[in-house]
């Protein structure tokens, strides 16, 4: 148990313009919309969130740090294999996860009949079970950048406890 904490927690938030062309993947579930989000990788800002969430629960810093946007590995990364490597990080720090709980700004698509996918998803790349993670959507009531349909935001938070 790291510096005798019975757990931590963290907190992620990340943003990502919506351009046509691009495929829409959120959670790491394929979205039918006529945008998709820009990014450096497949941009999925859900996932993005809850891995920076991650490392700043077990004082690993953030994505940018560990997958900088000026390496061209990570070009076109998926947010799954992003985050299943943090999660070995975390888990290599002899952490797990708890819980987490994330909150998707989105105008549109509507996604609450992909939230069970996102949530299985995150669940196997975080090595645990749905029930630990907490998947949830709101408008903006077309306010600002989100409501506009300019892009999308993400907020997570993430509890990680002791392995074993
Ligand atoms: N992109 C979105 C945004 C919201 N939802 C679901 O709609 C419900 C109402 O949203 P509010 O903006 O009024 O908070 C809410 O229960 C969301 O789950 C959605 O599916 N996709
Ligand atoms: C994931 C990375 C790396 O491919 O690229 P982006 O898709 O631009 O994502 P961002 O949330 O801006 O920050 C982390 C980046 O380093």
């Amino acid at each position: 148990m790291a510096r005798g904490l019975p757990f931590r927690i963290g907190f992620g938030y990340d943003v990502h313009r919506l351009v046509p062309g691009r495929p829409l993947v959120l959670g790491g579930v394929r979205i039918p919309h006529p945008t998709g989000l820009l990014g450096h990788s497949d941009a999925d800002v859900l996932v993005h969130a809850l891995a920076d969430a991650l490392l700043g629960a077990a004082g690993l810093g953030d994505i940018g740090r560990h997958f900088p946007d000026s390496d061209p590995r990570y070009k076109d990364m998926a947010g799954f294999d992003l985050l299943v490597q943090v999660v070995e990080m975390v888990n290599g720090r002899g952490w797990v996860l708890g819980n987490a709980d994330l909150t998707l700004v989105a105008e549109a698509p509507k996604v609450a009949p992909f939230i069970g996918a996102m949530t299985e998803e995150l669940a196997v790349a975080c090595r645990s079970t749905p029930e630990r993670i907490n998947v949830k959507a709101t408008t903006t009531e077309g306010l600002g950048p989100a409501g506009r349909g300019e892009g999308m935001a993400a907020y997570a938070v993430a509890l990680i406890v002791p392995a074993g």
